[in-house]
């Protein structure tokens, strides 16, 4: 066995409590074996933690990774705009390349902000799973389907792809990779594809994922047309399983929401986003509260703009604040479990919690700055004050992918400049 001490830090532990311990793991078998006093000794590695918090590293719960290109490319609509007027058109001109270098630098901007672990939904989505795997960190990974403004076969061959690329990449990078069959929305899917491929993605064993009630507008086509609301028309469809997640779920009921609890699927709220777009603003802890898994995420770099876990902890817990009219709600233990467990129990990952036996998925912060300063709650800081900058080490799958805040999986400055040249180039294509 080799193994790698993570010494003299303060550890954040599975409930929540703050001890100085050191974390052992062993490399080869990318797990956490002890967490204790004194572990450094007789490592083969040893990453230093002193004056830092040691966390589980963070899970990014819905991504669209690639969309880094297009940060700072259209801002200020909402969704339904955005999409159509901006966004859907540029996309149109995505090659494998450009995906790849808009992937290359999404990765490394999780890295630096200690992310461990995401989920994704885009295109070229064998691309993706192929820099993740470079890049050395966890992701469920899927393609995107899209049934409107397609004729009947090319809507088929879009879901059928979304089939195959689940199957062709699930268990990729030693098991790093893993994927999920995913519609894009229930608005933007029409009802007979997914009557006709969810149950092919039960055949395959992957779970569903997918956009919903995230805008007004898109829970209003569905009870119009259907006469029922859209997760009571989802569970219709077999896709409101425990294995399944939803991104956003701003605008739900109360029946709703019991479903989700009885189901037990997750849902992954993207706080930035829905402020950003002004979607909504969902109700996190009435869904907590009726034992709903809610996991965290950054949604695209378009709509965010940034891919930071600590930015989004902070958002849900002021949100959640103002959406129940109450500042004891959504407090700083709930964002920091959504950050963490909600959200690699959301997407079904093993990751979230520093334990032995547990993968060995961690990020250490630097407390030594002065917005980190006093330290009488570490759990404050990491939901109210902490920043990206502020994350020193990240190991995934027990290796370092970033060293006193170096990665050292990626060449920082090559992987800026060919994400500039195809930002560049992908907005030219698209306004020819
Ligand atoms: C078909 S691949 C994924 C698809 O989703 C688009 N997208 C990005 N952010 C959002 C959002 O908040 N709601 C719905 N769809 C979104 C992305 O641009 C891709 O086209
Ligand atoms: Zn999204």
């Amino acid at each position: 066995m080799t193994t790698l001490a993570i010494t003299g830090g303060w550890v954040l532990r599975p409930d929540l409590t703050v001890t100085t311990a050191d974390v052992l793991i062993d490399r080869d078998a990318g797990e956490v074996r002890e967490v204790g006093p004194d572990l450094g000794g007789a490592a083969d590695e040893t990453l230093d933690a002193d004056g830092s918090l040691v966390t589980p590293g963070f899970v990014n719960g819905h991504c669209h990774v690639a969309m880094t290109l297009l940060r700072g490319y259209a801002d200020d609509k909402p969704l339904d705009a955005w999409l159509q007027e901006d966004i859907w058109p540029a996309e149109a001109e995505l090659t494998a390349e450009t995906v790849r270098a808009g992937t290359e630098l999404g990765v490394l901007e999780m890295i630096k902000s200690g992310i461990t672990a995401f989920a994704d939904m885009y295109f070229f989505v064998p691309t993706i799973a192929e820099t993740v795997a470079d890049a050395g960190l966890r992701a469920r990974l899927g393609h995107g389907v899209i049934s409107v403004g397609k004729d009947d076969e090319a809507a088929r061959e879009d879901a059928r792809e979304g089939l195959a690329v689940a199957e062709e990449i699930d268990g990729l990078a030693d098991g790093r990779i893993s994927s999920a069959f995913m519609p894009h929305s229930l608005t933007t899917v029409d009802g007979e594809y997914l009557s006709e491929f969810v149950p092919q993605a039960r055949d395959l064993d992957v779970p569903i994922h997918y956009h919903a009630n995230e805008t007004e507008d898109e829970v209003a086509p569905i009870v119009d047309e259907h006469g029922t609301r859209p997760l009571e028309y989802a569970a219709e469809r077999g896709m409101l399983e425990s294995e399944d997640f939803i991104a956003h779920g701003v605008h739900v009921d109360d029946r709703e929401i019991e479903l989700l609890a009885e189901a037990g699927t997750g849902v992954i709220h993207c706080p930035a986003s829905n402020m950003k777009l002004a979607s909504g603003m969902a109700p996190v802890q009435r869904l907590r509260e009726a034992g709903v898994t809610v996991g965290l995420g950054t949604d695209g770099a378009a709509s965010n703009n940034d891919l930071s876990m600590l930015d989004e902890a902070r958002d849900a817990a002021m949100l959640g604040k103002l959406a129940a009219d109450d500042a004891s709600a959504v407090p700083a233990e709930a964002v920091v479990e959504m950050m963490t467990r909600g959200s690699a129990d959301a997407i079904g990952l093993e990751s979230g919690r520093l334990e032995a036996g547990a993968p060995a998925d961690l990020a250490v912060i630097d407390l030594e700055t002065p917005h980190l300063t006093p330290r009488h709650d570490l759990v404050s800081h990491l939901a109210y004050a902490a920043a990206a900058a502020d994350v020193r080490h990240t190991v995934c799958d027990g290796r370092v992918l970033m060293r006193d805040r170096e990665v050292l999986t990626l060449d920082e400055a090559a992987v800026r400049e060919r994400a500039l040249e195809s930002a560049e180039s992908l907005v030219a294509r698209a306004s020819e």
